[in-house]
């Protein structure tokens, strides 16, 4: 076989839901191998569906730590067999399934350190955990345990102020209560509990690896502000939380070398550096290469806003969670849960099904729709609790219908408006710089980007995120092999792929949207005091 060219990289890794991935980034910030095991097919013997197991309460969702363990085993020897070579890879970084947990058993730190390279994790690892079926975030059985948690520290509002978020179910704090109240045994006899990520980091540096700021906004136990453990909730949830969890730590850290194990195994250099994992979410902020003022709209199933933002201004909506690559920063996510599916219904019922009427319904209607907006929430709508279609006149009176042209104009304004609202209500403000990065299927969609651009007055680029998680990972391990010269993430990636300009904001937008925005702002008061009954 030809000698490959040697070519100095860094791994990114993504353990999520489905699989785990990896993709290798060059210097020249290139991706020129990837790789995945998806777990329903490369590993039946766990029966999963989408990766995760139902229980039958319906509430409960779980995964088997071992098949993420054998997972990592397989990808590295597929990798291993079509002869990628470990030993050009300068560091590795990576992110997991936001809020899972994982249960180290007492003594497992002894196995991790000293691994024989000649066997695989998998029969190393199977009897380290005291918890083999591992809590993940489309788990909502512990809505006790947030009712506990919230009680404890003052409120939902509160713990939104300390943590960045209210209680939320998959939230980690949460799920750990569970496991400790109905599980004591299990809980007494775990010695470190990890999160995917730093779990996933933990097997490439054969230790336990700290908690990362970004990954631990996620469990409803970080103070977002100071970057420590809120005593208060660690102890509403578990005794002796803090020695199981160890210090969390900047997203940025270079956490150690890789462990021998991989060097002996598979060729890894020495050298070769760990950086801090951290949720998907966070690392796909990095693969997106959001900057200050930027935000990215993700529009698929659910719309899902990434926000960077410098100021937080927590919410009982939304999470803010530490920023993965710029310490004194934060970043928030927002999740509409009437995304996609709305404007297909829409599109069915007013472009007979077809997204260039769509569009072309969209071209022949004005900015600002004639004063007319809608609210369009089929399913119970999450930012905010509102459910049902709710259209007014430009003298907002409610009415049960629009011409269809209006109708579609209205869905996507009032889709776009809800977003620029409740960003701003988490502290988000547009600035001169802003760039707007679209993503998902809508985003194929010129003209629905174009109102996008309108509202919010920035310019609207379109991004592929396909591998974002992973993609930011290695980016993040590019910026850890640059840890203590402080030179920004902006810096470390500015050779990436530019993004395509697709729409600019028509002239007169602001104008137009500055009004609309107030009265879509008053209107969907109205309907939650109308739903939710007037405030006590
Ligand atoms: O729960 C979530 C974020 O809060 C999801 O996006 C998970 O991170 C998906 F793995």
């Amino acid at each position: 076989m030809a000698e490959r060219a040697a070519r100095r990289c860094c791994l990114g890794w993504d353990f999520s839901t489905q699989q785990v991935k990896v993709v290798a980034v060059d210097a020249e910030l290139s991706v020129f191998y990837e790789d995945s095991v998806q777990f329903d097919r490369d590993l039946v013997e766990f029966g999963t569906q989408g990766g995760v197991h139902v229980h039958k309460d319906g509430l409960t969702v779980t995964s088997p730590v071992l098949m993420w363990v054998q997972a990592l085993d397989i990808i590295l020897e597929k990798m291993k067999a079509s002869g990628f070579d470990f030993s050009q890879v300068l560091a590795l970084s990576g992110a997991g399934q936001q809020h899972g947990s994982v249960y180290w058993k007492t003594g497992a730190s002894q196995v991790l350190t000293s691994l024989s390279p000649d066997l695989p994790l998998r029969e190393q690892l199977q009897a380290c955990f005291s918890i083999s079926n591992c809590p993940v975030w489309m788990d909502s059985s512990t809505a006790a345990q947030c009712r506990q948690l919230e009680a404890a520290v003052g409120g939902a509002q509160a713990l939104s102020r300390l943590t960045g978020s209210r209680a939320y179910e998959r939230f980690t704090g949460n799920q750990i209560a569970k496991i400790y109240q109905q599980n004591p045994e299990a809980y007494s006899h775990t010695e470190r509990i990890s999160l995917v990520s730093s779990f996933a980091a933990s097997l490439f540096l054969g230790s336990y690896s700290p908690v990362d700021y970004s990954d631990g906004s996620g469990m409803n136990l970080l103070q977002i502000q100071d970057k420590v453990w809120s005593q208060a909730c660690l102890g509403a949830c578990a005794p002796r939380l803090e020695e199981k969890l160890g210090r969390p730590v900047p997203s940025c850290s270079v956490v150690g070398p890789i462990s021998s194990y991989f060097v002996q195994r598979y060729g890894f250099p020495p050298g070769c550096k760990v950086v801090a994992f951290t949720g998907d979410n966070p690392a796909s902020l990095a693969g997106m290469r959001l900057e200050e003022g930027d935000i990215a709209v993700s529009l698929g199933t659910s719309d899902t806003l990434f926000l960077w933002l410098q100021e937080p201004t927590p919410a009982l909506e939304g999470h803010i969670f530490c920023n993965p690559v710029d310490p004194q920063h934060y970043m928030a996510l927002l999740c509409f849960k009437n995304g996609s599916l709305m404007r297909e219904k829409i599109r069915d019922e007013s472009a007979s099904g077809s997204w260039s009427e769509f569009s072309k319904a969209l071209q022949s209607t004005e900015m600002g729709n004639g004063g007319n907006l809608g609210f369009y929430f089929d399913v119970m709508e999450i930012t905010p609790e509102i459910i049902g279609r709710h259209r007014f006149s430009a003298e907002n009176r409610e009415v049960s219908a629009f011409p269809r042209e209006v109708e579609i104009r209205a869905l996507i304004e009032g889709q776009f408006m809800a977003k620029k609202i409740h960003a701003e209500a988490l502290g988000y403000r547009v600035m001169p710089k802003t760039k707007i990065l679209a993503t998902g299927g809508a985003s194929h969609n010129r003209d629905i980007l174009q109102v996008l651009a309108d509202v919010f007055g920035a310019p609207v680029y379109i991004i592929d995120t396909a591998n974002s998680a992973c993609v930011g990972s290695a980016y993040r391990a590019f910026h850890g092999l640059a840890a203590g010269t402080d030179m920004p993430f902006a810096e470390i990636v500015k050779l990436a792929p530019d993004r395509r300009l697709v729409a600019t904001p028509t002239p007169g937008a602001s104008q137009v949207y500055e009004a609309l925005l107030q009265r879509y702002a008053m209107l969907e008061q109205r309907i939650l005091s109308q739903t939710r009954g007037p405030p006590e």
